[in-house]
């Protein structure tokens, strides 16, 4: 058994969850997400070591693009197995890539029900991940709902030491409203708190158009944790572009005051009013920071190449 490991992915011998890694991991890597950091760790936690679990833990993460909700899933998933996303036991779909055409609905019902099934069969610590839950389609969310039930199997397969987690864009304006407000009564960012989202992010996830809308598995209670992704300020974008120029090799620009605003002056931010929060988070911060270091006439690689190029 221990041998046939060495050569392919075993479920359960070459597991490496460690919560402390994952916290460390999210403390070094993860900028301005004091909210998710807690809940999800504890909520991974306590399931890991509960050998009882009479459900599989379902974690919803909500918030405006490019704030880290699919970083925070490879980190999950980097630190549960060793090939992280390669790994046969995590399942990964995109709900405009995996399930494009309502045409073949009824194939993509099939599809998706055998692959859970058969994934949780060799490995009752699957993890299935769901991005753009807003776009997946209610006859798709209604094949998930068993599976994240109470229930000690399901089509023979037992699912309780499972992990789904659903991404969407769904609530973003609310989370932002509320982060807002938040700013301008002059609170620090570390005092907000779940309470002040889940009821929110509950409902809009209830009531907004697409993916969870009405569904019965809001209603069942079967989401544990609805997790807010908040906005990203300056201070957290700039902490993205220094990672992004410390990979680079530019530590001189990393420490470069005038460097760093230009790349920020170059992304977008809301509200018009105050401009506090970036509205693409990180995610356009490689791109741009890469512009305005090829605007400085420095390729990407070191400046000696380049005069020698000359
Ligand atoms: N909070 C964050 N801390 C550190 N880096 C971040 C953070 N948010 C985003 N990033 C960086 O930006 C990139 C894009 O973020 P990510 O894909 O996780 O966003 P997303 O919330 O999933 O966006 P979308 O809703 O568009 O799918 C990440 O790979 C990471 O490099």
């Amino acid at each position: 058994m221990f041998l046939k490991c060495l050569f392919y992915t075993c479920c359960g011998e070459t597991d490496i969850f460690n919560y402390h890694a994952l916290y460390k991991d999210f403390d070094n890597k993860i900028f301005g997400q004091h909210l998710m950091a807690e809940s999800v760790v504890h909520s991974i936690k306590s399931h890991w070591h509960n050998e009882h679990s009479q459900k599989p833990l379902v974690l919803s993460f909500h918030g405006g693009t490019g704030t880290g909700k699919n970083y925070v899933t490879e980190i999950i998933v980097n630190n549960t197995y060793r090939s992280g996303m390669h790994s046969p036991f995590v399942n990964y779909f995109v709900a405009t890539n995996n399930f494009p055409n309502k045409k073949y609905i009824e194939d993509y019902k099939l599809e998706l029900k055998d692959q859970l099934i058969r994934s949780a069969r060799r490995c009752q610590r699957s993890i299935f991940i769901f991005d753009e839950t807003d776009k997946l389609q209610s006859e798709l969310i209604q094949v998930i709902k068993p599976f994240l039930d109470y229930y000690p199997a399901v089509f023979g397969v037992d699912f309780r030491k499972t992990i789904f987690i659903f991404l969407s864009n769904k609530g973003s304006k609310e989370i932002a409203n509320i982060a807002l407000e938040h700013h301008e009564n002059g609170k620090i960012r570390s005092q907000l708190e779940l309470k002040h989202f889940e009821r929110t992010l509950m409902l809009s996830a209830f009531n907004e158009e697409g993916g969870l809308r009405n569904t019965d598995m809001i209603s069942n209670q079967l989401i544990d944790h609805f997790i807010p992704f908040l906005p990203l300020s300056k201070f957290y974008v700039s902490q993205c572009i220094q990672v992004h120029l410390r990979k680079r090799g530019r530590h001189d620009l990393a420490k470069d005051g005038e460097f760093m605003q230009r790349v920020l002056d170059s992304l977008e931010f809301f509200p018009e009013s105050s401009k506090i929060f970036s509205s693409s988070g990180c995610k356009r911060v490689n791109a741009k920071t890469d512009l305005e270091i090829s605007k400085m006439g420095f390729s990407l690689n070191s400046k000696k190449e380049f005069n020698d190029e000359l």
